[in-house]
């Protein structure tokens, strides 16, 4: 946990959830008896193998989906669908391309009924905020991916949600626009401290980010551990190279490897892996 003040509120709390599909006519545990929290402004990830149910955990916290078992709340009451208190960005960017920036991120302080001089200004306070003041007048067509994401982000922020929730928001930015997002979203966070809780395939942005991160086990997804990121706030780019940040990675990277390799079945033998494939002539038979 940081050291900042926090927001007495944006207390999540999932306990023992569980989710069960049907796919193909057959009943499966997608996530089993996950419990975890994120603490009024928290700064929490989850990662895990694809498939382990980190977007379902997420749909959960965000009202869209209903655990087959199991308690989930904010501040102590039961989520029951979605909210204005829970803001959420996922990796397409759900700006409206008929509106212009400013208009996007008044939209939902419009539906809550904000005048418009009000809502105005505070969009443009936000935008100001997230550097993009100049473009408030620009369609999302015109804007940059990482533009895009931070208008998302600004909207969600914008009707004052206790919580964030962001799902992969980064997962479709080149890297070098990837990593400078990471920074913006880390200085933002200080300045609104917000809970968040944040789901991403990518280690180093986990780290990066977080106070802390839960590991995910391949499907059924259930915790399979929590790790502190003891690192000191505010974050910077050369932290990525210190020594804490390097063992963090070390040992998250063999987590989740492990859970990868569960998760492909036993396709593939660690044992083996690297290893250059001798086919043989009866092997290079079926290639040909
Ligand atoms: N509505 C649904 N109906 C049936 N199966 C579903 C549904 N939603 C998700 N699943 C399945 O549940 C499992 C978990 O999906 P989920 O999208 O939560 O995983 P994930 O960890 O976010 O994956 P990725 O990292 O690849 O995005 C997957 O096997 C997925 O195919």
């Amino acid at each position: 946990m940081n050291s900042t003040v926090k927001k007495p509120e944006g207390c999540i709390e999932l306990s023992n959830v569980q989710v069960n599909f049907i796919q193909n006519g057959a009943r499966f545990a997608a996530v089993q008896d996950v419990s975890l929290n994120v603490q009024p402004g928290e700064f929490v990830s989850v990662v895990g193998p694809s498939g382990c149910g980190k977007s379902t955990l997420l749909n959960i916290v965000a009202g869209f989906l209903k655990p087959s078992d199991g308690v989930v709340t904010m501040d102590g009451q039961a989520i029951h669908g979605p909210s204005a208190e829970r803001g959420v960005v996922f990796q397409q960017y759900s700006l409206f391309p008929w509106l212009k920036v400013r208009e996007n991120v008044e939209f939902g302080l419009k539906l809550q009924g904000m005048a418009r001089h009000e809502r105005e200004g505070k969009a443009r306070t936000l935008l100001g905020l997230a550097g993009l003041l100049p473009f408030e007048n620009h369609y999302p067509d015109q804007l940059s991916g990482g533009m895009k994401q931070r208008v998302g982000i600004v909207r969600a922020l914008a009707t004052g949600p206790r919580v964030l929730l962001m799902d992969e928001p980064f997962g479709a930015l080149d890297s070098q626009t990837r990593v400078v997002m990471q920074e913006i979203l880390t200085h933002m966070w200080q300045q609104w401290k917000i809970s968040v809780l944040f789901i991403t395939h990518d280690i180093e942005e986990a780290i990066f980010l977080s106070d802390r991160v839960y590991v995910m086990t391949a499907r059924p997804g259930k915790i399979k551990a929590e790790i502190p990121i003891d690192l000191p706030r505010p974050r910077s780019a050369a932290m990525t190279a210190s020594p804490v940040f390097t063992a963090l990675h070390r040992q998250l990277k063999s987590l989740i490897r492990e859970e990868s390799l569960a998760a492909m079945g036993g396709e593939i033998d660690p044992a083996t892996m690297g290893q250059s494939w001798h086919l043989g002539e009866e092997g290079m038979e079926t290639l040909r």
